[in-house]
């Protein structure tokens, strides 16, 4: 169930009843109140001096593209874990009876058929954490069974996703190394196994660059649309990794042994356009014209026979299943061990103290 306009309404004359909230709650109150109502953030940024206003700016403009009923529904979920008390016995409490998983940084929403999953970290360029890997996890199994057609995975901001959180290996630096990896590797390979057995049609909407694990799962994806602003990259040996999502079987698949060596061994970035030509990218779009001509095109796709696009991808994908797996589980069982390699500690620690980028 989502919230719908009145929910939202009671949320905001509940919130009016708030005594004195701290500055934080006020910015997220804001910004969520802007976003569920004026959509993203589209006034210029206030001069430096002006420090309440800027903040107030930040804080909005910092969630990215956030869909509106999104930010709606974060606003009365927001609300009501404020002023439980004050919950009408009617309605529902944060998550109660809801269909779609409530994530910070991993926003679920349905509309017109199409469930969207969208990475909303913009702040951080989208980079996964452990949590965002368990509620990607989370939202694919609801969005599989729930009445959608199909399911579009996106970014929130300008980025599509920059990949793993570099700071998902620091605790590698702290802690039990062989648990902690053991535990990384089982959630790395439990977010590509259900991207492999995912029942509907999925499409991932790359709404800027892309890097690391966000490229390589494109190749489990059934349509991949990008704006021309896109590039893919992957940068694993720099980083002391290997290739995983199952890339080091569907990228040579896809593009050829030679162009995928290059993007996935010797780590060279291409462009949306470069991938669209290899297979890898669908089509590019203008970024201008992205969002709309993506979202246009796919309401249309949404009104066929959702069973028969579940069946007709079950045709095209089945009987590469298995080998999805064993592919999976083979380069997670590698990946672990560049983990724990001085190579990949050293280059996760340059990246956190800044000396190198991209
Ligand atoms: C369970 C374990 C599973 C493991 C699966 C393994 C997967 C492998 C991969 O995904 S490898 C790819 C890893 N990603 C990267 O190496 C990208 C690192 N990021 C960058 O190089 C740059 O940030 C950039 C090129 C993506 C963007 O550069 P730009 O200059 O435009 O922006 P900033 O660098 O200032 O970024 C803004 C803030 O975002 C933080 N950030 C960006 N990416 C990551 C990331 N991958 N991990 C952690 N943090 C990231 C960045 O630190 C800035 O934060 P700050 O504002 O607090 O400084």
């Amino acid at each position: 169930m989502r919230a719908s306009q009145e929910d939202f309404d009671s949320a905001v004359d509940r919130m009016k009843l708030l005594e004195d909230p701290d500055s934080d709650t006020k910015l997220k109150l804001y910004a969520l109140y802007k976003q569920a109502t004026e959509g993203p953030c589209n006034v210029p940024r206030p001069e430096v001096l002006d420090i309440i206003r800027k903040a107030k700016w930040g804080a909005w403009n910092a969630l990215g593209s956030l869909p509106k009923e999104a930010a709606r529904q974060n606003y009365v979920d927001f609300v009501s874990s404020l002023t439980p008390s004050l919950e009408s016995s009617s309605q529902a409490g944060p998550g109660a009876g809801r269909s779609l998983p409530e994530s910070e940084h991993v926003v679920m929403t349905s509309e017109d058929s199409i469930t969207t999953i969208m990475l909303n970290r913009p702040a951080k360029k989208n980079a996964i954490t452990i949590q965002m890997y368990q509620d990607i996890i989370l939202a694919l199994k609801a969005a599989g069974k729930d009445n959608s057609a199909i399911t579009v995975f996106t970014g929130s901001g300008d980025y599509y996703s920059s990949g793993n959180d570099l700071t998902n290996f620091v605790s590698f630096a702290s802690g039990d190394l062989e648990k902690i990896s053991e535990e990384s590797a089982n959630t790395l390979r439990n977010v590509v196994d259900t991207f492999i057995d995912f029942p509907k049609p999925l499409v991932a909407a790359v709404n800027g660059p892309a890097v690391g694990i966000s490229v390589t799962l494109l190749g489990l994806f059934d349509t991949v649309y990008a704006s021309d602003r896109a590039t893919l990259h992957t940068p694993f040996t720099s980083l002391g990794q290997t290739p995983e999502g199952c890339s080091s079987y569907t990228f040579p698949k896809i593009m050829g042994p030679a162009k995928a060596a290059e993007m996935l061994i010797f780590g060279k970035k291409i462009t949306a356009r470069e991938a669209c030509a290899q297979g890898l990218v669908t089509e590019v779009f203008p970024d201008r014209t992205f969002q709309r001509e993506v979202w246009t095109r796919l309401r249309e796709y949404a009104k066929n026979s959702p069973n028969a696009m579940r069946i007709g991808k079950q045709l095209l994908r089945s009987s590469e299943k298995e080998k999805l797996h064993a592919v999976n589980a083979e380069e997670c069982r590698v990946g672990r061990e560049r983990w724990l390699s001085e190579e990949c500690a050293a280059a996760v620690q340059s990246f956190l103290s800044r000396k190198a980028r991209l």
